[in-house]
This record gives structure tokens, C-alpha cells and sequence, in this order.
């Protein structure tokens, strides 16, 4: 879902932080949905179905309520000015659900920090990360909207390094993927690119 919703930061004012706040409702609205139904304000039995494993509303306010609220914040904080949003949302989206699918129909091997992951959902999350987020960051680099140039190799190299820290991050045995591995990935993006 948030792996479509970046690719439409392209279609804003670049440089207008009326133009991020304004896109950055898309996913707020959709946290303040998450927030009421999970507190039990608003019935939306279909939310509930669709966004959670459960089918306990209550389960909307940890990771659906985090993966909104990262993805509000990135738009505000980062939108297209910066490779760290389009990277941490393309880990996130693209990395994170890759190591979920390939972990759960290919893991066999469990790593020896996290038992309940697999070697094969974190070497799925590392290239899905990688492939998504040089993708998204090459598209904004080729609409010159980064805040100074970025050569192909400092991308590739900034991606894969970003790709290895939210891997890294998601490999671990803690609750709350949805922050820790946008939080680990935007900490190197901005390491590597300084902005
Ligand atoms: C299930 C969701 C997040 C993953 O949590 P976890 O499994 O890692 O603990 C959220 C999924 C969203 C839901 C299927 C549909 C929401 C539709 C909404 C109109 C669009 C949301 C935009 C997005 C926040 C950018
Ligand atoms: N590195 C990983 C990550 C997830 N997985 C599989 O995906 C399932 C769900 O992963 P998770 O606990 O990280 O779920 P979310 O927090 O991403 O929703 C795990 O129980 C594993 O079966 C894996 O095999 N290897």
C-alpha cells in the first residue's frame, strides 16, 4: 500500500511544505481511522479483517497505527527532498512483507538471534529492500527533486546499506517492525547521504 503511495509524491509541488502536509493526510487519515476503530469508536469489521491477523480490533493500534503514523512522518519530515523517505518507506513496504512471504513459504533455517525468523525471509527482505528503494530513490533522482545532486553509485551504494540496516532491524525478536526498521533505515540514509 505505502509501496504505490510514494510513487505519488512525485505528482505534488516539490519544495512546498504545504504540498507534504497535504500528502501526508492521505496516510494520517488513515492512522486517525485505524486509531478510532481500534478503540472501539467506529465499527469498520472490514478494516479489522483486512489489516489484521487476529481479527481483534484492538491489534489496528500497534502495527497498522505505526505503519501510518511512519508513513505521515516521512512525507512531513522527508517527502521527495531526501533519498531517506522514499528509502525507508520501500524497506518497510517492499523489504519487510518480502521477508514475511519468503519466510513463510521458504524458511527452513531459523536465525540463531530470532528464532521465530528465517535466513531466507531476511535474505528476501535484504533484496526486495534493495531492488524497491534504489527504484523509488532513482526515480526522484532522475526528477532532480533530491536537496543536491546524487551520483548513481552514492544511491546504490546508500540503498544497500540502508536495505542491510532495516534488514538488520527486522531480523531482530522485538515487537514493532513498523518503527524500528524505517528508524534504522532513515538513521543511514542520513549517515551516508548527510541529508
Ligand atoms: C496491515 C498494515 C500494516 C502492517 O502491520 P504489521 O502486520 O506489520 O504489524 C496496514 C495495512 C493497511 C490496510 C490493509 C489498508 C489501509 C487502507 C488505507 C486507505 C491506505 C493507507 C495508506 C498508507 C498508510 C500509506
Ligand atoms: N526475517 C524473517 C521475517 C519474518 N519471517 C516470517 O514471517 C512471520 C511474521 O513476521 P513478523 O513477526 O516480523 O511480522 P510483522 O511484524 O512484520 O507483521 C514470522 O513468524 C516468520 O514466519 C521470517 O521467516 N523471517
Amino acid at each position: 500500500m505505502g509501496g504505490t503511495y510514494v510513487l505519488h509524491w512525485a505528482l505534488f509541488t516539490q519544495g512546498s511544505l504545504q504540498a507534504r502536509v497535504l500528502c501526508a493526510l492521505v496516510p494520517f487519515t488513515a492512522t486517525l481511522v485505524f486509531a478510532l476503530v481500534g478503540l472501539g469508536l467506529v465499527p469498520l469489521d472490514v478494516l479489522v479483517k483486512t489489516a489484521t491477523r487476529s481479527g481483534r480490533r484492538e491489534e489496528l493500534l500497534s502495527g497498522p497505527l505505526l505503519y501510518g503514523l511512519v508513513h505521515s512522518l516521512l512525507t512531513v519530515v522527508f517527502f521527495t527532498a531526501s533519498p531517506a523517505g522514499a528509502i525507508a518507506v520501500a524497506v518497510l513496504c517492499w523489504g519487510d512483507g518480502a521477508a514475511e512471504l519468503a519466510g513463510r513459504s521458504y524458511g527452513v533455517a531459523r536465525l540463531p538471534h530470532s528464532p521465530g525468523k528465517t535466513w531466507a525471509g531476511s535474505a528476501a527482505c535484504l533484496v526486495a529492500g534493495f531492488v524497491f528503494s534504489l527504484a523509488y530513490a532513482s526515480l526522484f533522482r532522475h526528477l532532480a527533486t533530491f536537496d543536491r545532486p546524487v551520483s548513481v553509485r552514492e544511491l546504490a551504494v546508500g540503498c544497500g546499506l540502508c536495505a542491510a540496516a532495516g534488514t538488520l532491524a527486522e531480523s531482530l525478536p522485538l515487537e514493532g517492525d513498523n518503527l524500528w526498521v524505517p528508524l534504522a533505515t532513515v538513521v543511514t540514509s542520513v549517515w551516508w547521504f548527510g541529508f
